[in-house]
């Protein structure tokens, strides 16, 4: 059995910088169509000048592939509009992350307070330009996400022109919100697709599939399938993909996140398939990003065979995947 994908976007993706970006972009690139890059390096991307820079780095480290990377700028409430005004054509989102929240968030927002972030939002807003947010509190861990949905609520209603992405969703309370105001959109990772916390905790623990936000419970694993799977038009595939050097996470103080970018296809259409969905991945995959952020990204067609693909147990040697050596069902067997 055969299927081919147009142009496939990961619309929530981490490239790194230096030796790893140098690992990761052409993975991403060989089999995505294009990408938002989110902007939690160290130091955070918060000017122009470090949106282009980071551009350009992509755009060598990717090599010959034919590959777009939408960028995105760190949000920070003291933003002024004539600023927002000279970036907005160079970045497709701006991302918000609660401060110290997850991998590189120090300068985050701290509390969130309407006022101090309405300036900022309102030009957004006035301009086109969406809102990715990092959507947890500091509570429990397990509650982190589904304790966000009021502050995610207060914003759609305050802002209903403002369209408002929560980034990689784990939880029922998210996926209930997704209806309940028309500009609220969310990104659904591979590995939340696959995993509850069982699997990261309920046997000997597997720092491959730690994460934030952590995988929830079997309940919630169900609700994102079935708006996943059904290809709900608000809803687009984000990756998350967050490599970390092996040493940084088979190590105490384990760094959060999974590398999922060269075998999300593959993972996606083992999904797909076994759920008999496979006429769905298209839209979850392509067309929901491209309608909701209004972006054409460049003609690629990948074809994907139902064929068993190893996948490697380590990239050069420094970050390993998830399903590192195991089998899955699918393997792309070309794109261009
Ligand atoms: N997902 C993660 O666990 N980590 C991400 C940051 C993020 O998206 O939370 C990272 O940059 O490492």
């Amino acid at each position: 059995m055969v299927i081919s994908i147009d142009s496939p976007l990961d619309m929530h993706l981490h490239l790194r910088d230096m030796d790893m970006l140098d690992i990761v972009a052409p993975l991403s690139a060989e089999t995505f169509a294009g990408g938002l890059v989110m902007p939690n390096l160290v130091p955070p991307v918060t000017t122009k000048e470090a949106v282009c820079d980071y551009r350009n780095r992509i755009c060598r480290a990717q090599g010959d592939h034919c590959f777009t990377p939408y960028m995105t700028l760190f949000f920070r409430s003291d933003y002024r509009p004539e600023f927002l005004e000279s970036v907005k054509d160079e970045i497709l989102a701006i991302k918000l992350y609660p401060a110290g929240i997850t991998t590189n968030s120090e300068g985050g927002v701290s509390g969130f307070d309407l006022e101090e972030l309405s300036p900022v939002l309102g030009v957004m807003s006035d301009l086109g330009i969406p809102l990715c947010v990092h959507g947890e509190t500091g509570g429990f861990v397990m509650d982190r996400e589904a304790e966000f949905i009021p502050i995610y609520e207060m914003l759609a209603q305050n802002f209903p022109d403002l369209k408002i992405v929560m980034e990689h969703i784990t939880t029922k309370e998210a996926v209930a919100a997704l209806d309940r105001y028309d500009n609220l959109f969310a990104t659904i990772t591979l590995h939340h697709l696959y995993i509850t916390l069982d699997d990261v905790a309920g046997g000997l623990l597997q720092p491959h599939l730690f994460c934030k936000p952590i995988a929830k419970r079997p309940e919630d694993r169900s609700a994102l399938l079935n708006v996943a799977l059904g290809a709900h038009p608000k809803v687009m595939f984000g990756s998350d993909s967050a490599p970390h050097p092996r040493d940084k996470k088979e190590a105490p103080g384990c760094a959060a996140g999974v590398f999922t970018a060269p075998i999300a296809l593959q993972g996606l259409a083992q999904l797909f398939d076994r759920h008999g969905a496979l006429e769905n991945l298209q839209a979850f995959v392509s067309d929901n990003a491209q309608r909701i952020y209004g972006i054409t990204p460049p003609a690629k067609k990948v074809v994907l065979e139902k064929t068993p693909y190893l996948v490697p147990e380590i990239y050069e040697g420094s970050v390993v995947p998830m399903f590192a050596g195991q089998s899955l069902a699918w393997r792309v067997v070309s794109a261009g």
